[in-house]
């Protein structure tokens, strides 16, 4: 039998689509996100999913409110992990640290600390971070570059494997009747001085029990698989169709095999963003429900800041080519879209229709009809939909790993917490059954068990 695929939940308690928050029932206040947090927790580990994973962003803005929503206000990743570690008892948990600001030995530490506290159960996403705004809120003038923040990202990385090697695991002697604790022959300092991070060491944190930390890596740059490739068991995409994600993973593998390690090694994780329901029908409603809700150029909308210029049929228009004298620019949103104005929008109009129509169910002259309000919004807001009943979901998830665009899903939600309770109520036993997703009583007590991966070996 083929092993199970890796699956986590990729939490954002705000939901994972921007206008999951306004779906009746959503989770929407930020300042309960402890509620939220515990019931996916605890639905994910009653599932027998591998990991909940807590990505990280070092800035806020209004135009987040449009595009991000998830961004604006939320727990760290690394209190919220912490959060989860006494609530939970098997499931992985990771936190992104962006090691363009991160201080190495801290982090080294509270990961660490994490991973002694859950018995093994700690992992850390290491990210370079892409929003400008993070420099201010840290005393830098300016982002780093590319180059820049790679190369501080590969010293963090030898920083933090020197730091959890400070402790053989047979240092911590204990022997209470000769009076020694430690053998201090067993405990080695860091001594990294590199151009970026400098480090003594060693680590005041006890040997974890992973050893060292299963690394994550998601960024899309060549540099970035680089790092992925060679140091992370981890990778996460970002691809958006099962080409490129086969394309990505064979890419990143050939890296790892070049750098002398086995492409077996290192696990390749694509998102992805669920919508299951009991029927086909229902999953399509939830979709359809969604795009309406994106706010479009409206009255209400227009004059906030950040409101992005893109959300009116004349900015879809002239995105798809249409001619400036058309008289679709003057659609309302909620005006059907008809035959003769769908011939005029092209080819990339009618690859579009055919997304809504499958994704939303929605159609010209069907009974659920589609207006430009969804056309305008499924444009503007893109986003990885896999909807359906639990068998559709579950053929995605099986087709990726057969085609070997993965080795694992990052499952996203639209909102918080019935879309990822759906998911673990309807999909994962279909998953189960499939043999892609592991038993809740799995026997994989640690993180880096669960990956099946052994250790990086290296300095
Ligand atoms: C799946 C995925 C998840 C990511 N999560 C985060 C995150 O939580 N925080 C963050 O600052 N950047 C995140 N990134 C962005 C990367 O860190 C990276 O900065 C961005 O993709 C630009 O690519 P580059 O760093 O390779 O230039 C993520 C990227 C991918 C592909």
């Amino acid at each position: 039998m083929t092993e199970p695929l890796l699956i986590g939940a990729m939490v954002r308690t705000l939901g994972a689509y921007p206008s999951g928050w306004r779906h009746p029932g959503a989770h929407r206040d930020p300042a309960r996100d402890a509620e939220v947090l515990r019931r996916i927790a605890a639905a994910g580990e009653a599932a027998g999913l591998d990991y909940l994973f807590f990505g990280d962003w070092l800035a806020t803005g209004p135009d987040l409110e449009f595009r991000d929503p998830y961004l604006l206000a939320r727990i760290d990743p690394v209190s919220a992990v912490l959060y989860l570690a006494g609530i939970t008892s098997r499931i992985g948990l990771i936190a992104t640290v962006n090691t363009t600001y991160a201080d190495p030995y801290t982090t080294a530490r509270s990961l660490a600390s994490l991973d002694v506290l859950t018995g093994g159960r700690a992992g850390v996403n290491l990210v370079t971070g892409a929003e400008p705004r993070a420099a201010g809120n840290h005393g830098r003038d300016a982002h780093a570059d590319n180059d820049t923040r790679y190369d501080r990202a590969e010293e963090f990385v030898t920083a933090l494997r020197r730091l959890w090697d400070s402790w053989d695991e047979d240092a911590w002697i204990a022997d209470a009747a000769r009076g020694v604790l430690i053998d201090a022959d067993r405990l080695r300092a860091a001594n990294l001085e590199g151009a970026h991070v400098r480090v003594t060491g060693p680590l005041n944190v006890a040997r974890p029990p992973q050893g060292r930390i299963p690394i994550v890596h998601a960024g899309t740059s060549p540099r970035s698989r680089a790092l992925a490739a060679t140091e992370a068991d981890l990778a996460l995409i970002a691809s958006p169709t099962l080409a490129d994600a086969v394309a990505t993973r064979r890419g990143l593998r050939e890296i790892a095999a070049a750098s002398g390690r086995s492409p077996e090694s290192l696990r390749v994780i694509a998102p992805v963003l669920p919508v299951v329901a009991d029927t086909r029908a229902e999953a399509h409603r939830i979709v359809a429900r969604l795009l309406a809700l994106v706010p479009l150029a409206e009255a209400s909308q227009v004059a906030r800041p950040g409101f992005p210029p893109n959300r009116t049929v004349a900015a879809l228009a002239d995105a798809l080519g249409v001619p400036a004298d058309d008289p679709l620019r003057d659609a309302d949103f909620d005006a059907a879209v008809g035959t003769a104005e769908a011939l005029r929008l092209g080819e990339r109009g009618a690859a579009l229709i055919e997304r809504v129509a499958h994704i939303a169910g929605l159609g010209i002259g069907a009974d659920a009809v589609l207006t430009w309000r969804h056309l305008v919004a499924a444009h503007a807001v893109p986003a990885a939909f896999v909807v359906g009943d639990a068998a559709a979901v579950a053929d995605h998830f099986e087709t990726w790993r057969d085609e070997g665009a993965a080795d694992g899903f990052n499952v996203l939600s639209a909102f918080q917490p019935a879309q990822f309770e759906a998911f673990v109520q309807l999909a994962a036993p279909e998953l189960r059954r499939r043999g892609l997703l592991r038993a809740p009583d799995d026997d994989a007590t640690t993180l880096r068990d669960r990956l099946r991966v052994t250790s990086r070996v290296d300095a």
